[in-house]
C-alpha cells in the first residue's frame, strides 16, 4: 500500500550518477516529500535523504524520498510507549529484488558521501562495499539518533560505528581547518575488555589515520597514556576502569565528547564494570549521540538505555530464531572421552584446518598450557591466557597473527571480540559455559564473510547439553568419529606438499645434486620417505582406538548372524564369547558398545595391538564374524546423559553455593532467546571492590571464574574476593586426562608418576 504524506519537491534522476551529481549541485532545501510503497524503499529513501547532509532529497526512479519525521510515522510502528521498542529487524534489509544495481550502490563507500580520506584508507583496507550492519546503523547514526545494535560475531561492528563517527569528526575537522594542539577527545568508546579495546583502536587507526585515536586500558603505565591524550585527541577507546583513573588524575577530561560508545555493554555487566561505566557516563556532556551495542539485553543494560540514551533506535540483526552464528561457520561434534581428547587433538587439528589456523578453547589457565605443551610436539602452539603478562599476550596474538605459529590454546578471554583474520578452525576442547559462550568462541573463524570450522568435543554424559546447544544457538552440528589413521596421514601429506610449494628456488637448487643421486638409488620411496619425515610419521604410526583414540589399542567389530539362536549380544556376552576363542582377549578387552541399529546384532570392542593380531587369526564359531573397522557405526547410547554447560553450569553453581535461587534452566541464553533474557533484577550481590555481580547472568559466572583477570582493564585485585577463587579454583574436580600419564582424574602438575 502507498500513502503521500506530504510533498513540496522532489527532484528526480534517471541513474545514480546523475543522482550524485544532483546531490552536489541541489542547494539546502527544508522540507522532504515522500511516497512510499514498502520498508525497504524507506530504508533506501532514507539513505538517499541523508547522505545529502538533510539538505535536499534526490529520488532515483522507482524509489521516492521522505524525511525522518514521515519515516517515524509510517508502517514502522514507531511507538511512543518504550524508546526500546523502535526496532528494525534483518529482514528490512533483505535484498531488493526491485533494483540490485541499486543496492550495490548504497554499499559501496565511494557512493555514500563519505570523505575521500576516509574512503581511500577503506579501500586500502580492501574495504569496498558495507557489511548489512554498517549499512543499518550508517543512516540513523548520521541522523544523530542514539542507537542500539546487536549483529553476529565477526559482522563488522566496529565500523558499523566506526564510519559514521570518522564522517562527523572528519567534516567537524574540515570545516574548522584547525587541529589544535592539547584539544579534547570528541569519541568515546568504551570496551570491557584491553583486548577489544586494542582492537577497536586498530580498526579506527586503520580507517582514520587522519585522527589521533589513543587506547587506554588498565595492566601497563599511565605515563604513555597520559602524555598521548596531553598532546590532543580525538578518539578514546578504553576499558572503564582506566578510564576512570585518568579522570581522577585529571588526565581525560570529557567535556567535549559528542560521540559515546558503549562496545559489548553486556560483558560490562558481567566483569563488573556497570558502577564504572555509570560514573563515566555521568560524567558525560548531555548534548552527545550515544550508540549501544549488546549481543543480549540484560537488564542492566535495558536501564542503562533508558537512563542514558534519547529515545534509541535499536537495530537487531540476529532476530529471535535465527542462527545466532555467523553464516559459514561448518559445525561438527565428537564424542570424546576425557583421555581421548587429549590423543584425538591433533589428528582433528591436522585433518580439519588443513595446516590453517586453529584456536583451541579451554575452561582453564592450566589446560591452556598443558593443551598446548602436549601439542607442541607435533604441531607449533601456544598458550594465551590471563596468567601471561600483556607484554606476551601481544607477542603471543602478533605471532599467531602472523602464522609463526598455527595453534592458539586459549581461555574464553580470547572468545570475544579478538578479531584474528583467517582463523580455519576453532575447537571447543571443553563444552563452554553457555550458548552465547559458544557463540563468542566459534565466531572467531568465519569472520568478514569467510568461511570456517567449530568442532565441539563432548563426552558421552554431556550428550543432552550439545542438544540444547543446537536449539539455544539455532545450528545444527554434524556429528564425526575420530579421523582414521589413512585420513591423518592423508592430510598431514597434503600439508607437507604445500609447504614444499613454499621452499625457495634457491634452496631448492642447493639440494637438486642430492636428490637426484637419491632418486636414482631408490625412486619415489626417497620422496616418500621424506614426506613421512615432514609430517611426523617417521616411524610408522601405532594404531588407535576408534573408541577413545588410545595409541596402541585397535577396535574390532563382533556381528553375529539373525539365525543365531543365541540371545542378542551384550557387553557381558562379548566377553564371553572373547573368552571362548581366545582368553586373553577377554582378559585385556576395553570398552565394548553395542552397535545401535537393531537390525546388526553386534558390537565394537577395543583390545591391544597385539591381542587383536592374534585374535583376528583364531577360528571362531560359525555364524560370527570379527573384523577391524576404520569408521565406528552408530552405538547404542550408555552413560548417564547431562544437561550441563561447561564445567561451571547455572545448575553446578548454584548447588556448590547451597543457593535456592530459581534458575530457569542452564543459563540465560538457553530459556529466554535474544534480548529480553536474564530479568534476574533481585540477584545481585556485592563483590569485594564494590562491583556488583548478578549470579543469574551467565558472564557473571564466568568473571567468577579464576579466568578473566587480565580481561579487565585494570583495578585487578578488587574484582574478586579470596572466597569467590576458592570456589572457582578448588570447588571443581578436575574432569580431564593428565597430559603426562593419560589417566583422568589428575592434572600433569599433580601427576603421581611426574617427571613432566
Ligand atoms: N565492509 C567491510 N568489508 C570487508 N571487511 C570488513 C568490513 N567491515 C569490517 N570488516 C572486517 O571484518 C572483520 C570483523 O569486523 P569486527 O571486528 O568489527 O566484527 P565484530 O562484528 O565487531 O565481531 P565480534 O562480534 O566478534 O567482535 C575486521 O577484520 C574488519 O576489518
Amino acid at each position: 500500500m502507498s500513502s503521500v504524506i506530504g510533498v513540496s519537491s522532489i527532484y528526480q534522476t534517471p541513474s545514480l550518477e546523475l543522482y550524485k551529481r544532483a546531490t552536489t549541485t541541489t542547494p539546502a532545501t527544508t522540507s522532504i516529500s515522500l511516497q512510499v510503497s514498502d520498508n525497504k524503499s524507506h530504508f533506501n529513501n532514507v539513505l538517499r535523504a541523508h547522505l545529502t547532509n538533510n539538505a535536499s532529497a534526490i529520488a532515483t526512479p522507482n524509489s521516492s524520498v521522505l524525511s525522518e519525521e514521515a519515516f517515524k510515522g509510517i508502517g514502522r510502528g514507531f511507538s511512543d510507549k518504550d524508546p526500546l521498542d523502535d526496532v528494525i529487524q534483518d529482514e528490512d534489509y533483505g535484498d531488493d529484488s526491485e533494483n540490485d544495481a541499486d543496492n550495490d550502490d548504497e554499499l559501496d563507500v565511494t557512493k555514500l558521501g563519505l570523505p575521500s580520506r576516509l574512503v581511500d584508507s577503506l579501500h586500502n583496507r580492501g574495504i569496498t562495499h558495507l557489511f548489512p550492519i554498517q549499512r543499518a546503523v550508517l543512516v540513523p547514526a548520521l541522523e544523530g539518533r542514539d542507537l542500539i545494535a546487536r549483529a553476529k560475531t565477526g559482522t563488522g561492528k566496529t565500523l558499523a560505528f566506526g564510519i559514521p563517527i570518522i564522517k562527523g569528526l572528519t567534516e567537524d575537522e574540515q570545516r574548522t581547518s584547525q587541529r589544535r594542539t592539547g584539544r579534547l577527545p570528541k569519541v568515546l568508546v568504551l570496551a570491557p575488555t584491553r583486548e577489544l579495546a586494542k582492537q577497536v583502536e586498530k580498526e579506527i587507526k586503520e580507517s582514520a589515520p587522519h585522527l589521533n585515536t589513543v587506547c587506554v586500558y588498565g595492566g601497563v603505565s599511565y605515563v604513555t597514556q597520559q602524555s598521548a591524550l596531553s598532546r590532543g585527541v580525538d578518539v578514546v577507546v578504553g576499558t572503564p576502569g582506566r578510564i576512570i583513573d585518568l579522570i581522577n588524575g585529571n588526565s581525560l577530561k570529557l567535556n567535549e565528547v559528542k560521540y559515546l560508545v558503549l562496545d559489548e555493554a553486556d560483558q560490562m555487566l558481567a566483569v563488573g564494570f556497570e558502577e564504572d561505566v555509570e560514573t563515566i557516563l555521568e560524567k558525560l556532556p548531555s548534548q552527545r549521540q550515544s550508540m549501544l551495542f549488546s549481543a543480549t539485553m540484560p537488564t542492566w543494560v535495558k536501564k542503562l538505555a533508558r537512563k542514558y540514551l534519547d529515545n534509541p533506535l535499536t537495530i537487531d540483526l540476529v532476530g529471535e530464531e535465527e542462527e545466532k552464528l555467523a553464516e559459514g561457520i561448518k559445525l561438527y561434534a565428537i564424542s570424546a572421552t576425557s583421555t581421548s581428547k587429549r590423543t584425538m587433538l591433533s589428528d582433528l587439528i591436522t585433518v580439519y584446518a588443513k595446516g590453517g589456523k586453529t584456536i583451541v578453547f579451554t575452561q582453564t589457565k592450566r589446560d591452556a598450557d598443558e593443551v598446548s605443551l602436549a601439542l607442541t610436539n607435533t604441531i607449533p602452539s601456544e598458550a594465551l591466557h590471563g596468567d601471561i603478562s600483556q607484554h606476551q599476550r601481544e607477542r603471543t596474538l602478533n605471532g599467531f597473527r602472523q602464522g609463526k605459529f598455527t595453534v592458539l590454546v586459549a581461555t574464553d578471554v580470547a572468545a570475544r571480540g579478538l578479531d584474528i583474520p583467517n582463523v580455519d578452525l576453532v575447537i571447543h576442547y571443553e563444552l563452554p559455559n553457555d550458548p552465547e559462550t559458544f557463540v563468542h568462541r566459534s565466531g572467531r573463524t568465519g569472520r568478514a564473510g569467510k568461511l570456517g570450522t567449530a568442532l565441539l568435543m563432548y563426552t558421552n554424559s554431556q550428550r543432552r547439553t550439545v542438544r540444547s546447544l543446537e536449539r539455544d544457538v539455532g545450528c545444527k552440528f554434524e556429528f564425526i568419529t575420530p579421523p582414521a589413521i589413512g585420513e591423518v596421514l592423508e592430510s598431514s601429506a597434503q600439508q607437507v606438499v604445500a609447504t614444499l610449494n613454499r621452499v625457495h628456488p634457491e634452496s631448492i637448487e642447493f639440494f637438486t645434486p642430492t636428490a637426484q643421486k637419491l632418486f636414482e638409488e631408490l625412486g619415489t620411496s626417497a620422496l616418500a620417505a621424506a614426506l613421512a619425515h615432514l609430517s611426523g610419521f617417521s616411524r610408522p604410526p601405532s594404531s588407535r582406538s576408534l573408541l577413545n583414540h588410545e595409541q596402541g589399542w585397535v577396535t574390532l567389530q563382533l556381528t553375529r548372524d539373525h539365525d543365531d539362536s543365541r540371545r542378542f549380544l551384550s557387553a557381558r556376552s562379548v566377553t564371553g564369547f572373547l573368552s571362548d576363542v581366545y582368553s586373553p582377549a577377554a582378559d585385556e578387552v576395553g570398552k565394548i558398545h553395542i552397535i545401535a541399529d537393531e537390525k546388526v546384532q553386534g558390537a565394537v570392542f577395543d583390545v591391544p595391538e597385539e591381542i587383536a593380531k592374534e585374535l583376528l587369526n583364531k577360528e571362531i564359531p560359525p555364524g560370527n564374524t570379527i573384523s577391524k573397522i576404520t569408521k565406528l557405526p552408530p552405538l547404542q547410547d550408555d552413560g548417564p546423559p547431562s544437561d550441563f554447560y561447561g564445567k561451571f553450569s547455572d545448575r553446578d553453581r548454584s548447588n556448590r553455593r547451597g543457593g535456592s535461587r530459581d534458575r530457569r534452566g542452564g543459563g540465560g541464553f538457553r530459556t529466554s532467546r535474544g534480548w529480553d533474557s536474564d530479568d534476574e533484577i533481585g540477584d545481585s550481590f556485592k563483590r569485594g571492590g564494590g562491583r556488583s555481580f548478578r549470579t543469574g547472568n551467565s558472564w557473571s559466572q564466568k568473571a567468577r571464574s579464576s579466568e578473566d583477570d587480565w580481561l579487565i582493564g585494570g583495578r585487578r585485585s578488587s574484582r574478586s574476593s579470596s572466597s569467590d577463587r576458592y570456589l572457582a579454583v578448588h570447588c571443581r574436580s578436575f574432569g580431564g586426562a593428565c597430559f603426562n600419564c593419560g589417566q583422568s582424574g589428575h592434572r600433569a602438575s599433580e601427576c603421581p608418576s611426574k617427571g613432566f
